[in-house]
């Protein structure tokens, strides 16, 4: 693994140098091998790694520094946010010659921890390896875990639990929160250096120059976004704290403090505790999303021209503009689920008619999906999801039906946007749970090994399929502060 850390050349104002604080005895617990293989680390010994990624041994090449970044955090902007509690050690170029970051999480206190700790418990960094592990099979972009090292120290929350530190790798750490830093203290010179890094990182085909360069840099973090807003609504994952520090210009889910998957489908779906007025509930994230693309616009402004009409109405029309993108695009992605091929203006109503369906008949998302799927192939399946949808599924049936596609092919189309398998909150708190009491990672890489094939019925798939109704009715997330 070959370490370089060009953030550190963008200057003192965007980090402080500060080394991991040692833990007591780190173990390791969870390993990613096939992202340890395509970042080319070859380090085989537990023992060895557990020192990398506590933090006890810095590893070679690697320059440990916490960002800073600021952020809107629902709806408040507070001006100084930044790495409390994480470490960037360095990026390393994958197999694919793609650039990421290596960043502990965790891994003890900086000048950006106000009153925190530094630490992050067990559950919280098992949560964050799994759900990004099964986001990444669910095809949706995301961040990425390499190891989770238990410390053999308590963290205090409301009680002592076990701590870990969490790698995280992301093709960037760069979020909508780091323009608003140096936005909010009027650093022009900065924000241009941040935002020149940002395009060269992940948009260095743009090659416009001048005020046109901020444009298009805008248009493509939308696209990015909405991108990844689509994906969320077709798994049905809620991320629930959708503020501008933890929103990645890259367009990949970045902090899975408080997420959770919905069973039933309801678009006031919301599980965060401190999310008490639904502002991240799931069907709010698309509006959520387009404002958090507004606070970003808000940033490049200070970039182009405001004398120049033409420049303002340019951003202007792209921040409007979010909703219609995203609302075609969703369609696109619906018309997936549903195996059309052509989408007509007829089959938005159709769309509708559906999930209103789900709603009122309270249906699970996932399976009602893949009931749908399985239909065409089993009867018991056309037959019970017939019963759960009643009308709308004969509606639908005639409309797939009047394509000239083979049902082979409708098929697959629908399998390839409906997952058999989700990590839904129950199997999900139940491994954490296992994880912090037996202190063995079995139920963890027995929920992986499920997870990472989550379009593919395979043994073991149907034990955790089931979804509860009444757990999720109870189930609350907190974040993993
Ligand atoms: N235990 C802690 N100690 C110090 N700072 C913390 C702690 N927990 C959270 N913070 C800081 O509080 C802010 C908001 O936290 P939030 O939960 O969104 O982020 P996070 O989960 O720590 O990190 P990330 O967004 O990188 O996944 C961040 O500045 C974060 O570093
Ligand atoms: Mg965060």
């Amino acid at each position: 693994m070959q370490f370089s850390n060009t953030y550190l050349n963008l200057g003192e104002r965007f980090y402080q140098k500060v080394p991991p604080t040692p833990v007591k005895s780190p173990e390791l617990f969870l390993w990613n091998s096939e992202l340890a293989d395509s970042l080319g680390f070859d380090a085989s010994e537990n023992a060895l790694r557990a020192k990398y990624f506590s933090g006890n041994q810095v590893v070679p090449g690697s320059c440990a520094i916490a960002t800073v970044y600021a952020g809107h955090q629902f709806g408040s902007f507070n001006p100084q946010l930044g790495d409390g509690r994480a470490h960037l050690l360095g990026e390393v170029v994958d197999a694919d010659g793609v650039r990421k970051d290596v960043q502990l999480k965790g891994s003890g206190p900086s000048a950006f921890s106000r009153n925190g700790d530094g630490r992050c418990a067990l559950g919280p960094a098992v949560r964050e390896f799994i759900m990004s592990a099964a986001m990444k099979s669910l095809g949706v972009p995301t961040t990425e875990c390499l190891a989770v090292v238990r410390t053999g120290e308590a963290v205090y929350r409301q009680t002592p639990q076990p701590g870990a530190v969490v790698t995280r790798v992301a093709s960037s750490h760069l979020r909508v929160g780091t323009f608003q830093f140096f936005a909010a203290q009027g650093d022009v010179e900065s924000l241009k250096a941040l935002s020149e890094f940002a395009i060269n990182r992940h948009y260095s085909d743009i090659t416009e120059q001048g005020d046109q360069r901020y444009i298009c840099f805008l248009d493509r973090v939308i696209e990015k976004q909405i991108e990844l807003i689509v994906s969320w609504m077709r798994v049905g994952f809620i991320h629930g704290v959708m503020n501008t520090d933890n929103t990645a210009i890259s367009g990949e889910t970045i902090d899975y403090g408080p997420c959770a998957m919905m069973g039933v489908y309801d678009p006031e779906t919301v599980f965060s505790s401190i999310d008490r007025n639904g502002r991240y509930a799931f069907g709010n994230q698309p509006g959520i999303a387009n404002w958090n693309m507004a606070r970003f616009a808000e940033c490049l402004l200070l970039l182009v021209n405001h004398e120049d009409e033409q420049i303002m109405a340019q951003v202007i029309a792209l921040v409007n503009g979010f909703a219609e993108r995203y609302r075609q695009a969703y369609l696109q992605m619906m018309a997936g689920k549903l195996g059309i091929f052509n989408l007509s203006p007829a089959d938005e109503s159709l769309i509708e008619e559906i999930l209103q369906a789900f709603l009122e008949r309270k249906l699970d998302y996932t399976q009602g999906f893949d009931l749908l799927t399985k239909s065409f192939t089993s009867e018991a399946a056309m037959k019970d999801i017939k019963a759960s949808l009643g009308t709308v599924f004969d509606q639908w049936l005639v409309r797939v039906n009047s394509q000239v596609n083979m049902v082979d092919a409708i098929e697959a189309r629908m399998r390839a946007h409906n997952p058999v398998v989700i990590p839904r909150n129950h199997h999900l708190e139940a491994v954490l749970q296992a994880s912090e009491e037996s202190g063995s990672s079995d139920a963890a890489n027995a929920f992986l090994a499920i997870l990472t094939q989550p379009y593919q019925e395979v043994s073991g798939t149907s034990e955790y399929q089931a979804t509860s109704e009444e757990y999720d009715r109870r189930y609350q997330t907190f974040c993993g502060t």
